[in-house]
């Protein structure tokens, strides 16, 4: 049988519409970036992805055309050799020392082998999760996630508000920066949403006050309601053995508290708390020393940063060898990067911690049928051919001009941190 190949490479960098959320680095802009791959093969079979939005990426992603045109979209070995060989390799202090990560390779696997896998799933008329070994769960939970935000919208609305807006959309844009309204936002994204279990997004405020809005939500939600923290390693050792202590009991885990596998460790041995991590061991380089040290017990995975889903299953498979568990991290997205995770949620093992995801922040979406649904917290896995969604092109034009506008080409929340306060740095250990 003669399978087609990849004849068309199509890279969209788009813009959506965020609004003004403080972490460990920053100030999110109004805009969130991320490119859109879409491969089309010489039959018409059109295959997408979602990946963060990065000059520098997109770049990349244009001289990976050359590699990819004329491929066999089954043959993602060869694809990621041809790959491999073309790129510098880059070693995991290319990560950054921003709460995200910043390789380029990664970036590039994952949108290719997403793509291809939507257009392998299309061929064989199964799901994507198939091609990962099959559905352990037909619904993926995720968790609310909490962050301490400035009050506006973003997006056009620069960071004003709409008067009109009600519900989550109202709630959304109004500030959070105290314990009294994180709690508010997290009844407003629960009750929208049906989230279980809930994080707090730190590393913003003094760690007194980020824990008191843990004690808060505790309170506001009792005790069958996991909760979790991740000062984005903005907490030296002393202070994530003070407040991990503090927090023994109420948290189920908690995340990044310091900087590096060493540290992690350190604290790790002090407190009975799990620890999580997506900053400390992010790549399969990084695995060895994690398990020698015991850095952490959790392995927040993206498949943006581990090289596409396959790599990810890889990942559970050494998570559950090393005795890690696995969850999964996440960034502002839309729905083709959530279908992906749904996918890729659903065919883990060990599935124990409801995942991460930005989306509720998002209001924008590409794909057909609009934004996707949450039911108890948690999204069906989609059970159409390939990853079940379909690109919706005018959305994806209009998202793409915004992308032209806004004038961002990449990610960087100090930046815009010093649009409000001119002073602000970034630290990359602060308490
Ligand atoms: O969106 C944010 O501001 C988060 O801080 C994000 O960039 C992190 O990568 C992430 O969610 C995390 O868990 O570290
Ligand atoms: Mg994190």
């Amino acid at each position: 049988m003669k399978f087609p190949k990849i004849k068309e490479f199509h890279i969209t960098p788009i813009a959506v519409v965020d609004p003004p959320l403080l972490n460990a680095a920053g100030l999110h802009a109004p805009y969130a970036l991320r490119t859109v791959v879409e491969l089309i093969t010489e039959d018409g079979i059109s295959g997408v992805s979602e990946i963060p939005g990065n000059i520098e990426i997109d770049k990349a992603l244009e001289k990976s055309r050359q590699f990819v045109i004329g491929q066999d979209p089954f043959q993602l070995n060869q694809i990621r050799d041809i790959l491999a060989a073309n790129f510098d390799s880059e070693d995991t202090i290319k990560r950054g020392d921003t709460p995200w990560d910043q390789r380029t390779l990664v970036h590039i696997f994952s949108s290719i082998e997403v793509a291809c896998l939507d257009i392998v799933g299309k061929i064989v008329n199964r799901p994507v999760v198939d091609l990962l070994g099959g559905k352990r769960r037909d619904r993926v939970p995720f968790s609310a996630y909490l962050f301490y935000k400035y009050e506006g919208a973003g997006g056009e609305l620069g960071f004003g508000t709409d008067p009109n807006a009600t519900g989550w959309d109202a709630a959304r844009q109004a500030s959070a920066l105290n314990p009294t309204e994180i709690v508010a936002q997290a009844k407003a994204m629960c009750k929208e949403f049906g989230f279980q279990s809930i994080k707090l997004k730190g590393g913003v405020f003094e760690p007194r006050q980020e824990v008191d809005a843990i004690f808060a939500l505790h309170e506001a939600f009792g005790k069958d309601t996991p909760l979790r923290i991740d000062p984005n390693a903005l907490w030296t050792v002393e202070t994530s053995i003070k407040y991990g202590k503090e927090m023994e009991g109420i948290i189920e885990y908690l995340e990044d508290p310091c900087r590096g596998q060493e540290n992690m460790a350190a604290v790790r041995k002090a407190l009975k708390t799990p620890l999580a991590t997506n900053m400390c061991t992010t790549s399969f380089e990084d695995i060895p020393k994690s398990y020698s040290l015991g850095a952490e017990d959790i392995i927040l995975s993206d498949h943006h940063f581990w090289g596409g889903l396959q790599d990810s299953m890889k990942l559970a498979a050494i998570c559950q060898t090393f005795g890690r568990d696995l969850s999964m991290h996440s960034n502002s997205h839309l729905g083709i990067s959530l279908a992906a995770m749904v996918h890729l949620g659903a065919a883990i093992p060990n599935f124990k911690y409801a995942l991460d995801t930005h989306y509720p922040w998002q209001s924008d979406e590409i794909i057909v049928g609009g934004r996707m649904k949450f039911e108890d917290g948690a999204v069906t896995v989609p059970t159409g051919p390939g990853l079940g969604v379909e690109l919706d092109r005018v959305a994806l034009a209009k998202l793409h001009e915004n992308y032209k506008k806004c004038g961002l080409t990449k990610r960087n929340d100090e930046i815009e941190m010093q649009k409000v306060q001119p002073h602000w740095k970034f630290k990359a250990t602060r308490w």
